[in-house]
């Protein structure tokens, strides 16, 4: 629907300030969006039906256009696990247990998954985006100040993510790739924006 007038900026639900802190980055002004911390629950299931539902939940909490994003980190020798339930992993094992659960296999390969998920709002079937950087797991180098960070050596790269720059990271990362497809999404339908409150 070419030209769809958004009556309200996109809202950006997440409880994360690190992510904010990149999608902001990342987005700049591209879209209009404000941002709502809100701590949504996390289905199990597979990424993309996960970031569907939370943005379900988050369209019928904002009753309005709602971005969400969920982010996963899967270990291929463990086929994709952690996977949406890293989270949980990193608060319970750290750095040093993700590592070890690598122990006993030659393979270190990872990826980093991201998926975000736009719904216009409540009761409307959310369109899912998804970027992914293969890598591999390491011992923890660099900056312990966002998450699993420290120890994700993207391919190609020397450094992890956390020992990079930011602008570094937000070219090549899950989540400037997921959101380089959110934005062709949103060019292609050509949203305007009635308001141009940015955040
Ligand atoms: O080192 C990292 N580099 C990243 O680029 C990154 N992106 C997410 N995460 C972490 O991985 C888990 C995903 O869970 P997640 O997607 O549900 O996030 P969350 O619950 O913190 O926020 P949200 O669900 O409210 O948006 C959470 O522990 C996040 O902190 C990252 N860690
Ligand atoms: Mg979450």
């Amino acid at each position: 629907m070419k030209g769809l007038v958004l009556s309200r900026p996109v809202t950006f639900v997440t409880g994360n300030a690190k992510k904010l802190e990149e999608v902001r980055a990342i987005l700049g002004h591209s879209i209009p969006f404000n941002s709502l911390k809100l701590d949504l629950p996390e289905q199990q299931g597979e990424p993309e039906e996960i970031s569907r539902e939370k943005a379900r939940l988050a369209a019928i909490q904002v009753n309005g256009p709602v971005l969400v994003e969920d982010t996963c980190l899967c270990f291929n020798a463990l086929k994709g696990l952690p996977g949406p339930y890293i989270k949980w992993f990193l608060q319970k094992i750290g750095h040093e247990g993700l590592n070890n659960l690598l122990m006993a296999y030659e393979d270190k390969s990872a990826y980093a998954l991201c998926v975000f998920s736009f719904a216009l709002g409540p009761n409307v079937e959310p369109v899912t985006f998804l970027g992914k950087t293969l890598g591999k797991i390491v011992p923890p180098r660099g900056p312990n100040d966002f998450g699993w960070d420290p120890i994700f050596q993207p391919d190609g790269y020397e450094q992890t993510y956390a020992e990079m720059p930011k602008e570094e990271k937000n070219k090549i990362s899950h989540r400037y790739k997921a959101l380089d497809m959110v934005k062709s999404h949103f060019a292609e339908v050509g949203y305007k924006f009635e308001t141009d409150s940015l955040i």
